[in-house]
């Protein structure tokens, strides 16, 4: 579990904002770190990282203290056991992909997590190419393995698919969500996509202009947000079929079944078995007395 309470002055354009922090993170979740341009999303992450130190606070992991700002703790970036992954994958272009990993392992480790990390992202086909003969979607999977092969206990991800179209955006995440499993991590992820966020996330933190201010299941989040939505469910989704340019979606909410068209581009980002919130602002019900 990640125990975080920190402050923070921080500048901003419209001058000095005060992050302000207080929450914990379960082990083995995927939480989602949501907000406005400038809201302090990426400093959070800096600063569990040991990139940027608070004012004042202190961060807790599995019980044992990364930083107490009163006790003068404060734990090399090194030491934290993170892996990063941000939105420019900087790879190193004179290595070929399979080099750029083992040149991230640690002196003496066994290089055996390499092979399984290229296997499990399926990087086999292009493990003997250089970065520049990549696409963006593909040189995001070998930085995603890079920053796996020192086995760390907490992935970063700072929006990391935010410059990718929607098809190879949807293949990473499933890459993201197998290797959250796989290697039981703690994940946080920066994500603006709410699709994205209700079908990854155990939990939402949204914040605003340095503080949370809604924190919950994606559910109880979006739920909530000013939508300003009509009618709006949460469901499941039991079946999925293409038509021209159309997704039919079957979904279940509880007992029943309702189908619901998707445009293409929200309908390629879902799978079957996937829990989506919908939800109409102009809605025009039928209604019929049943008792
Ligand atoms: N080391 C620092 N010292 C003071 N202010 C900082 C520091 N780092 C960032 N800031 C300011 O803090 C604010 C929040 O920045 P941050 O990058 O955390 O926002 P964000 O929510 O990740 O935004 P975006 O979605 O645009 O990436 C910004 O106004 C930024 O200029």
């Amino acid at each position: 579990m990640i125990e975080i309470a920190i402050q923070k002055i921080l500048t901003s354009a419209l001058g000095e904002m005060s992050l302000d922090i207080n929450t914990t993170i379960e082990k083995g979740n995927l939480v989602t770190i949501y907000g406005k341009s400038g809201a302090g999303k990426t400093t959070i992450l800096r600063i569990l990282a040991g990139l940027l130190s608070p004012d004042k606070g202190e961060i807790k992991v599995n019980g044992i203290t990364w930083l107490n700002t009163i006790n003068g703790i404060n734990l090399k970036p090194q030491k934290r056991k993170i892996g990063f992954v941000f939105q420019d994958y900087a790879l190193f272009p004179n290595m070929n992909v399979k080099e750029n990993l083992l040149f991230a392992l640690n002196k003496g480790q066994d290089t055996k997590i390499v092979n399984h990390l290229i296997e499990i992202i399926e990087l086999g086909e292009l493990q003997n190419r250089k970065p520049e003969t990549l696409s963006g979607g593909q040189k995001q999977r070998v930085a995603l393995a890079r920053a796996l092969v020192q086995k760390p206990s907490i992935l970063m991800l700072d929006e990391p698919l935010s410059a990718l179209d929607s098809e190879i955006r949807f293949k990473l995440q499933q890459y993201i969500l197998t290797v959250h499993k796989e290697y039981k991590l703690t994940t946080l992820l920066i994500s603006h996509d709410i699709s994205e966020i209700l079908r990854m996330s155990d939990k939402v933190l949204e914040l605003d202009n340095g503080k949370i201010i809604r924190q919950g299941t994606p559910n109880e989040v979006f739920n909530y947000k000013e939508l300003n939505a009509k009618f709006q469910f949460t469901g499941t989704i039991i079946d999925i079929v293409k038509q021209d340019f159309i997704f039919i979606l079957t979904i279940r909410i509880g007992k029943d079944l309702v189908k619901v068209v998707a445009d293409e581009s929200e309908g390629e980002q879902l799978l079957i078995g996937d829990k989506i919130l919908v939800s109409s602002k102009a809605f025009n019900p039928v209604i019929n007395k049943i008792g």
